[in-house]
């Protein structure tokens, strides 16, 4: 089972995963929970899509951190930062995202980048 990383994800049969996993069980008719289920089959998919973008958003982000730590560069990037919230407000809007929204998830992940960044650079000290 450990080596086997469809096992935990639903992707498995045999997976631990429930998808009809819920506490509104007997709670609606049974056909709203089948609409239920299907909506949530596509939630699973852009759920494991964005641990999928974030992994790799993350093994580029440690690169960053270990070229800032060999070259001696801060780990914050305010003015890099500042252009891309712009950039990221206005991509929001045009996808009818809410563009505050997308400014606190974007802010969230950077500041866990930022304290990667300041354990790389800790470890070379
Ligand atoms: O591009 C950089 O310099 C990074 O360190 C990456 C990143 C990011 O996660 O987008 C993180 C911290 C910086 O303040 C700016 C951007």
């Amino acid at each position: 089972m450990i080596d086997d990383p469809a096992a935990e994800t639903g992707q498995n049969p045999a997976s631990g995963y429930d998808p009809h996993a819920s506490s509104l069980q007997g709670e609606a008719d049974p056909a709203v929970m089948e609409e239920l289920y299907a909506i949530r089959g596509s939630i699973d998919n852009f759920d494991a899509t964005l641990v999928y973008l974030l992994a790799e958003r993350f093994k580029c982000t440690q690169r960053v951190g270990r070229l800032k730590a060999e070259h001696s560069l801060p780990p914050s990037d305010p003015g890099r930062e500042a252009a891309q919230i712009k950039r990221l407000r206005t991509l929001a809007e045009d996808a009818e995202l809410d563009p505050a929204f997308a400014e606190k998830f974007l802010n969230f992940i950077v500041s866990e980048v930022i304290q990667h960044h300041r354990a790389i650079a800790a470890d070379r000290a």
